[in-house]
């Protein structure tokens, strides 16, 4: 059989920069979606990807051959007729106008960007976290007059990595009070080319514009439930996130110091704690996703792990590390958590939501 009626056709915008590329990496041999069409900025549109994105390829394997001949597209509708989903890494300046543009012309959205996470019908999905948010989409779609489009987004990559621990906490032990975050976060996180190495080269930059904000608004939405007709979504009212960002010279990987209270009392030993992130299991390996890693949270024992250069690739990228986890004489544990900022931090969650919204016949 042909791709065509084997596969689902897919069209990624932003297929130059930093995400796209990881997109075009992870779906090279996916079992459901094969990449009909690419979009960029009018600078990269009517050359070959392996033109446009020449300088600023920046993965380990090489461009796949049936996409380095594919001419970018101008990111509009009509040059994406032949797909069913969108996969959107594309910056923020633009994203929020075209994507709309793709959810109200009826494709199955997934995007990247931070402009529609907080827009109170769009579920904010980390897919080893809250798929269940994707139940909103009914709704969603007749809020829009459509019958088969939808737009789901992925949470800021920092956010990402710490929810699923804390997710995992929550579902254990109850409800969190406080969350304090220091962040160390990779130079991918800035896109290409990103941070001028004079900037970050034997240094830290303690200041990421507008990134504490959205780990402090984000985590909320996604540790919450949809509403008793899935119409909405609730947040947890005791949970007050702190959040101090750093970007650091490293290339992938966000390291994360993490400091949780638990609201209930007494808190839950060191010993139940590190069980409970070992034992987590989310909805994605349940539906059997070929995406969802074996565990989620992979715990470290050695004394000086997680570290982004050892640990980054853990479930092939859509996990998490958790290590140093011990007391803390201010609130009632403390660890370290690393997480892929570009696979389970972007196109990786985008993929394996894509993958849920597959199983759960949304596409
Ligand atoms: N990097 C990361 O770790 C993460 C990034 N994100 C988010 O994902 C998105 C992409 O990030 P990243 O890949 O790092 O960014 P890059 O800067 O590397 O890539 C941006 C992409 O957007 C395209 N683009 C820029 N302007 C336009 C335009 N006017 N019309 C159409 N396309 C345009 C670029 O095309 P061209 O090459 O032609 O200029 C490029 O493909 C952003 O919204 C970012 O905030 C989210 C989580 C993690
Ligand atoms: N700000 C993140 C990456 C990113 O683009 O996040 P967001 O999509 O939330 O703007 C970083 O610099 O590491």
């Amino acid at each position: 059989m042909t791709h065509a009626t084997e596969k689902i056709a897919v069209g990624i915008l932003g297929a130059t920069g930093t995400v796209g590329q990881r997109f075009i990496q992870l779906l090279e041999g996916h079992p459901y979606f094969y990449v009909a069409a690419l979009g960029a900025s009018p600078r990269s549109a009517g050359k070959a990807y392996s033109d446009a994105a020449s300088r600023s390829w920046k993965q380990s394997t090489a461009i796949p051959a049936e996409v380095a001949s594919l001419i970018v597209q101008s990111c509009e509708v009509q040059n994406f007729k032949q797909c069913r989903v969108i996969f959107s890494g594309l910056d923020s300046d633009v994203a929020g106008e075209i994507e709309t543009a793709f959810l109200k012309a009826e494709f199955a959205v997934f995007s990247n960007a931070k402009n529609h996470r907080m827009d109170p019908i769009v579920p904010l999905v980390v897919p080893v976290v809250n798929s269940a948010h994707l139940d909103i989409i009914p709704h969603q779609r007749s809020v829009h007059g459509l019958k088969k489009g939808f737009l789901v987004t992925n949470a800021n990559c920092s956010t990402t990595g710490l929810v699923v621990a804390l997710k995992a906490l929550q579902d254990a032990f109850g409800p969190l009070s406080r969350v304090v975050v220091t962040t160390m976060q990779a130079i991918s996180g800035a896109g290409y080319p990103g941070v001028p190495s004079l900037d970050i080269l034997g240094n830290i930059v303690p200041y990421i514009s507008g990134e504490e904000d959205k780990l402090e608004t984000e985590c909320a939405k996604i540790l919450g439930a949809t509403n008793s007709d899935a119409t909405g979504f609730t947040a947890p009212a005791e949970l007050k996130v702190s959040a101090s960002c750093n970007r650091v010279p490293v290339i992938d990987g966000h390291m994360e110091s993490v400091m949780v209270e638990f609201a209930k009392r007494p808190a839950p030993s060191v010993d139940q704690i590190t069980a409970a992130l070992k034992s987590y299991t989310s909805d994605a390996q349940k539906l059997g996703v070929p995406s969802a890693p074996e565990n989620p949270i992979i715990v470290k024992s050695e004394a000086d792990r997680p570290q982004p250069r050892l640990d980054i690739m853990v479930g092939n990228g859509n996990a998490i590390a958790v290590g140093r986890i011990r007391e803390c004489n201010i609130f009632d544990v403390k660890f370290s958590l690393l997480s892929h900022n570009t696979i389970l931090g972007a196109a990786g969650s985008s993929i394996m939501n894509a993958e849920i919204a597959v199983a759960k016949n949304l596409i």
